[in-house]
């Protein structure tokens, strides 16, 4: 199981995260998050992985941005409200959707994106807030959910005391984590990342 941690914005917790296991790290190139970061941090970021993926986090991108910071991160995360037509100009095995979910009714714009073989990643919903809100889905929609498509990653509002109990109910793609595990935005507590690691390992 693919596990990432996101949000991050200092060189050296990336470094200590990824050398620990993280597969994914992820970095929020939206600039009203209080985890944003630029192009230059990116790069020291990237810089700093040991084996870990690079993850960009963009919003309704204007294309040419998204297409160049594919130059430095393994994968771009749409995670604003970009449709099919778009995503589909990256290369799909670099591409993560996210998918805010509400309801049951947003399993359809899921299966949208499983027909195109695209990795999905689900976040809780909230008004107004692209993401990063702390906000867990439902866990009986998780399940609906994963049971739809096996590529899936679970986030929102995952944490080291809630993720052993989300795994007994799912067995995602993936888990992702951000907010929950920080001391401050983008600033993570290193020892709830550690135990939140160990937990998706099984270790
Ligand atoms: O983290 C943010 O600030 C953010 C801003 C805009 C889009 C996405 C963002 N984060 C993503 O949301 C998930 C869930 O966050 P959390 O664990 O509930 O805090 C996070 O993993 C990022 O992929």
């Amino acid at each position: 199981m693919i596990v990432k941690i996101c949000g991050i914005t200092l060189p050296s917790q990336a470094k200590e995260i990824s050398e620990y296991g993280a597969d994914y790290i992820g970095v929020i190139t939206y600039p009203k998050s209080p985890r944003y970061i630029g192009i230059e941090r990116i790069k020291e970021i990237k810089e700093n992985l040991k084996n870990s993926k690079l993850v960009a986090v963009v919003v309704n991108p204007i294309l040419e941005q998204a297409l160049e910071l594919l130059n430095i991160a393994d994968f771009i995360q749409f995670h604003g409200d970009e449709d099919l037509d778009f995503v589909k100009k990256f290369p799909k095995n670099r591409v993560i959707k996210a998918i805010r979910v509400k309801n049951e009714s947003d399993l359809e714009k899921i299966k949208t994106f499983k027909n195109e073989d695209i990795t999905v990643l689900v976040d809780a919903f909230k008004e107004g807030v692209y993401g990063g809100t702390g906000e867990m889905i439902d866990l009986n929609l998780l399940k609906k959910i994963t049971d739809v498509y096996d590529k899936v990653i679970i986030s929102g509002g995952l944490s080291e005391t809630n993720l052993k109990e989300i795994l007994n109910h799912v067995k995602p793609y993936g888990v992702d984590a951000s907010s929950k595990l920080e001391v401050s935005p983008g600033v993570k507590d290193l020892d709830k990342v550690k135990k939140f690691i160990d937990i998706a390992k099984n270790r």
